[in-house]
């Protein structure tokens, strides 16, 4: 990265210049969401840059969910504006903003339980077509195939969601977002309840993802795990920005460690 697009940065997170829409692949500016007299996201503006894994970091309650459904579309923004690909996309449903290349995965997994993993992947691949017969499935189930296998799921293709471990969740969570054919994937809680074995190997796979082209917008607590994955983070604290930088910037930062441990990042 070059030194004036870290300087550009820099004034971005504390806000001495507005991001526009050509800032990045994903673009945010003056985001504000309320829910009644609540304010969970306030004036939060940022830029994602294309094949960056960008951590999304902040306490319990700061504003990350709010900010991803903002994004995706699953909550109309209060005020503020979102880009994507350098085209205005605010408020735009989530259907639609899987159709143009944005798909995320869920704290809380909800797939077909009566349908196996191979299918759930299957499914997400089907877009718009409105047809779930396991004839034109089929069509869908050699890609879906090669999804499980990427996302670790070649050996529990036919098993149902209630058969997998936790790992095995998430893992089929990713695969349904990657069955959408995702340029931009903002991926919630990827090491939630995950080993650290576990945590390596999902890491690896979201690594070979980017390598691939793809850019990434990761939620999580696990901060060890969250670091040593990302190439640049925001901190958001009572849903504005707090920081922005390199994983070691974030890292030495006083009031991120302040805000997000009470002190020692560890
Ligand atoms: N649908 C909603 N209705 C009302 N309040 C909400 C809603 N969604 C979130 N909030 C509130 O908005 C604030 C931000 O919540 P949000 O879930 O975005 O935080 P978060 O940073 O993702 O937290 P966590 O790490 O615990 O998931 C919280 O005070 C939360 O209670």
């Amino acid at each position: 990265m070059s030194a004036d697009t870290r300087a550009d940065e820099a004034a971005t997170a504390t806000g001495d210049r507005e991001v526009g829409p050509d800032d990045g692949v994903l673009a945010v500016e003056g985001l504000r969401k309320e829910f009644g007299g609540l304010v969970a996201v306030d004036d939060l503006s940022f830029a994602v840059q294309e094949q960056e894994i960008l951590g999304f970091i902040g306490p319990n309650g700061a504003g990350k969910s709010t900010t991803f459904n903002c994004v995706t579309g699953t909550y109309p923004p209060t005020a503020g504006t979102v880009w994507y690909k350098g085209e205005e996309v605010t408020g735009t449903p989530p259907h639609e903003m899987v159709k143009r290349g944005m798909a995320r995965t869920f704290q809380s997994f909800a797939p077909l339980e009566d349908r196996s993993v191979l299918k759930n992947v299957a499914l997400s691949m089907m877009e718009d077509t409105l047809v779930t017969t396991d004839g034109l499935l089929g069509e869908f189930r050699s890609d879906a195939r090669e999804i499980c296998e990427r996302v670790g799921l070649g050996d529990r293709l036919h098993q149902t969601p209630a058969e997998l471990p936790h790992a095995g969740m998430l893992r089929l969570e990713l695969g349904r977002a990657l069955g959408t054919d995702p340029d931009l994937l903002l991926v919630d809680e990827p090491f939630a309840g995950l080993s650290g074995p576990e945590v390596e190997s999902v890491s690896e796979l979201l690594l070979e993802l980017r390598d691939e082209g793809m850019t990434l917008v990761v939620v999580d607590h696990n901060m060890r795990g969250l670091l040593q994955l990302i190439d640049r983070a925001i901190v958001i604290n009572f849903g504005s920005l707090l920081a922005a930088g390199t994983p070691d910037e974030i890292k030495n930062n006083p009031e991120v460690q302040e805000a997000y441990l009470g002190g020692g990042l560890e």
